[in-house]
């Protein structure tokens, strides 16, 4: 199989769908930020302010590069479609599922956030780069679900239907 890679705003559904598609599928399941975690041994919040945001996204960039194409599923960072070659990378390689949500129910999702700093900002400014996004998360995708109204469980059935029909 080839890897799978949920794409989408902060607060999508990409770590908790990613869990659950890999269980149903027996396949590993991998998340950049972690990863990223990991690699650096600092938490994200450490990371944008003690080296910034530019350098975050050149780790992403080279996580991207290292994963398994294979029998994976992949949960990324809000931001890793903001590189030209984590884009070409997401369509060339990856089965990319964009898991779209609406606004205002990533809002009502993020409501109590401490660990995401773009969303430790002035509520414009998060719309600003929510609708700046979208385009670019679409143009990604191999497959694009609109998260608000189904159930965990039902998205991963979506998905898990659409691989076999590949
Ligand atoms: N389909 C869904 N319906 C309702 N709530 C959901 C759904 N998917 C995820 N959630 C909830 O939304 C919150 C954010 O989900 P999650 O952490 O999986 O998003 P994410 O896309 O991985 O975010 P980030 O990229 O910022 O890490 C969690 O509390 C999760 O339980
Ligand atoms: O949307 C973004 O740019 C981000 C989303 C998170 O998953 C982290 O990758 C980080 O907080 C940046």
């Amino acid at each position: 199989m080839k890897s799978i890679c949920l794409i989408g705003f902060m607060g999508s559904g990409k770590t908790t769908l990613g869990k659950e598609l890999a269980k149903k599928l027996d396949a590993v399941f991998l998340d950049t930020d972690e990863e990223i975690i990991k690699w650096r041994e600092m938490d994200i919040p450490e990371i944008f302010q003690l080296e910034g945001e530019k350098r975050f996204r050149e780790y992403e960039t080279e996580v991207l590069k290292g994963l398994p194409q294979k029998n994976t599923v992949i949960a990324t960072g809000g931001g890793i479609i903001e590189a030209k070659m984590n884009r070409d990378i997401l369509k060339n390689d990856f089965f990319t599922v964009y898991l779209k949500t609406s606004f205002e129910e990533i809002k009502q999702r993020l409501a109590s956030n401490k660990n995401r700093p773009l969303w430790n900002q002035e509520m414009e400014k998060k719309e600003q780069l929510y609708d700046s996004r979208q385009y670019i998360y679409e143009e990604c995708a191999d497959q694009i679900i609109q998260t608000d109204d189904y159930s965990a469980e039902r998205i991963v059935q979506m998905i898990m239907k659409s691989i076999v029909q590949q």
